[in-house]
């Protein structure tokens, strides 16, 4: 069973030398996976995975990326590992995060997953 809960946030962002500061709007996609729960059937509340995501969504929204700890250089891929390590500090069922920038049909992305964590 795998339950997942979206999210979005608008942040401003450089990476030097390709690309100077400018905004995007961001959607994050956090899977969950595990034993199911034998009454609910979930392998994670999302009432309290919403607490966790909403910390997280204070932390990031209408910010300045680069000046968040462990943010200095805010690609797709180090974001993506940002967002899971803070999630998985307090959700063990996290499997995977997956992060995407610009419009639907034109999006770039990427999808950081547990098993990459060492
Ligand atoms: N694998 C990755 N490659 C690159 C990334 C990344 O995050 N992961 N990022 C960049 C630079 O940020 C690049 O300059 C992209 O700039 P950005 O404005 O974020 O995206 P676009 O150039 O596609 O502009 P749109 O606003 O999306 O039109 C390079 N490589
Ligand atoms: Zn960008």
């Amino acid at each position: 069973m795998e339950t997942y809960k979206e999210f979005t946030f608008e942040a401003a962002h450089k990476l030097e030398p390709y690309s100077g500061l400018h905004g995007h709007s961001f959607k994050v996609s956090v899977h969950l996976v595990g034993e199911p729960d034998p009454v609910f059937g979930w392998a994670a509340n999302l009432y309290e995975v919403e607490k966790q995501i909403d910390a997280i969504h204070g932390i990031l929204d209408h910010t300045y990326l680069n000046d968040i700890e462990g943010l200095s250089v805010p690609s797709l891929e180090n974001l993506a590992k940002w967002i899971f390590d803070k999630l998985a500090e307090k959700s063990p069922a996290l499997d995977r995060v997956e992060l995407k920038r610009g419009a639907e049909g034109q999006a770039e992305g990427c999808i950081y997953r547990r098993r990459e964590a060492a």
